[in-house]
């Protein structure tokens, strides 16, 4: 045998090795405590076993559903009180040990390339000009439009401009970036409240409920929130009303579990809202900072299901006010967004939007629309499929990523 081939061979067995061995640690840390005998209710409380190596699973979008069915709340399961396991990890459990939410937009600049190829340096290409004429002025018109800044921002990016076109003449290439940073940021809704709220507060935690249309990103953006504020040094507890299917209750536990945050979740087919009650409930017995609960992917456009949220709201809201409601945009869906968010804010009241795949398109504008038309503010951004590509949103950092 060839020297080569003894190495291979070793290296195999190595392999095989620490594959095992994980499998053992990973088996060893699950747990899954029943909270309750009420089969109605069947919501159980999972314990964190040690992080995997590999990114949590994102399963396939769910299918289309087309109805629910209306319960009292009155008539939710009171589950037995629960003993949370200890904050600290079981002996010889690691988790991973997520970076602070401060700074990440400009850590993550880059992923808004595309957005900054085609609406950055389109728009300083055409300024950079020595005189402007129509035809420029309707290419800048274009290019904002083409990345879904909507009519209105554009109108009043371009008059800002015209009026400055004096300076424009004379204006060295970096006078030019910074003018558009500073347009840009001026749309972008710089004086816009984007606090998340999430501290505890009157003795109970924060309550973050998650909504959206189906693979919004919805469950991948409650396990970034979860890593951000673990990573801030919070106390965090998930709540998988996500019944529909058992996978995105599976998505979220690992999500979780990768950071030691405990996830409550009922059978599949259950009633979310009694997911987010006992949710709501347990993270208030364990006092932790904040309950984030994912919720099921759901088309704005039907009735009985955008009822069925409301009514998630209603009941978890037995506890107390819920602090924020997430809406969790596609932004490669364009437009469509701006009427998903009229919906979804009618039926629960949105107080933040989180925009999701920015690093995937070239409509960065987005942001603009949707804030301008519904006066909701974008929170967070999605910059990737990473587990911290998760950015609070600023406006003039996001400007300036987006000139380049
Ligand atoms: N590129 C990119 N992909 C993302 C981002 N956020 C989420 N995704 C991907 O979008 C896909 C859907 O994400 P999910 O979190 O499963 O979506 P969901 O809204 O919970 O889906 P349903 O439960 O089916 O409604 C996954 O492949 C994610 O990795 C992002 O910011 N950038």
């Amino acid at each position: 045998m060839e020297f080569v081939e003894y190495v291979l061979i070793a290296v195999a067995i190595l392999v095989v090795g620490l594959v095992s061995a994980v499998g053992l640690l990973v088996g060893r840390g699950r747990r899954t405590t029943r909270l309750d005998d009420d089969a109605a209710a069947g919501t159980t409380l999972t314990r964190p076993r040690p992080p995997q190596t590999t990114p949590p699973p994102a399963p396939a979008p769910a299918p289309e559903r087309t109805g629910s069915t209306a319960v009292d709340p009155a008539d939710l399961p009171v589950a037995e009180p629960v003993e949370l396991p200890p904050a600290e990890p079981e002996p010889g459990l690691v988790f991973e040990t997520p970076p602070p939410s401060a700074g990440r937009l400009v850590r993550l600049r880059s992923r808004l390339a595309r957005s900054q190829s085609s609406l950055g340096r389109g728009l300083l290409t055409v300024l950079g000009r020595e005189k402007l004429t129509e035809d420029d002025w309707e290419e800048i018109e274009e290019t904002l439009l083409a990345a879904d800044i909507g009519v209105a921002a554009t109108t009043q990016i371009v008059s800002r401009l015209r009026t400055q076109s004096m300076v424009l003449a004379t204006a060295t290439g970096e006078d030019l970036r910074q003018l558009l940073v500073r347009e840009l940021t001026a749309v972008l809704g710089p004086d816009l409240d984007r606090t998340l709220h999430t501290d505890r507060h009157d003795g109970r935690p924060a309550v973050v409920l998650v909504v959206g249309v189906n693979g919004a990103g919805k469950t991948t953006t409650v396990g970034k929130i979860a890593r951000s504020l673990v990573g801030d040094g919070k106390t965090v507890l998930l709540g998988a009303a996500d019944t529909f299917r058992a996978a995105a209750a599976d998505q979220l536990e690992t999500w979780g579990e990768r950071v030691g945050v405990l996830t409550v979740r009922g059978r599949e087919g259950g009633d979310p809202a009694a997911v987010a009650f006992e949710a709501v409930r347990t993270g208030t017995e364990g006092e932790v900072d904040t309950v984030l609960v994912d919720t099921a992917g759901r088309l704005h456009t039907k009735s009985g299901l955008m009822d069925e949220l409301g009514k998630v709201k209603r009941v978890v809201e037995k506890h107390g006010p819920v602090d924020e409601v997430l809406l969790v945009l596609d932004a490669t869906t364009g437009q469509n967004g701006v009427v998903q968010a009229r919906v979804f804010t009618e039926a629960v009241h949105v107080t933040g939007v989180v925009l999701t795949k920015l690093d995937g398109t070239a409509k960065g504008g987005i942001v603009v629309s949707v804030q301008r038309e519904l006066g909701i503010p974008v929170k967070l951004i999605g910059l990737g499929e990473g587990p911290d590509d998760l950015a609070p949103f600023e406006p003039e950092a996001f400007a300036e990523a987006i000139v380049g």
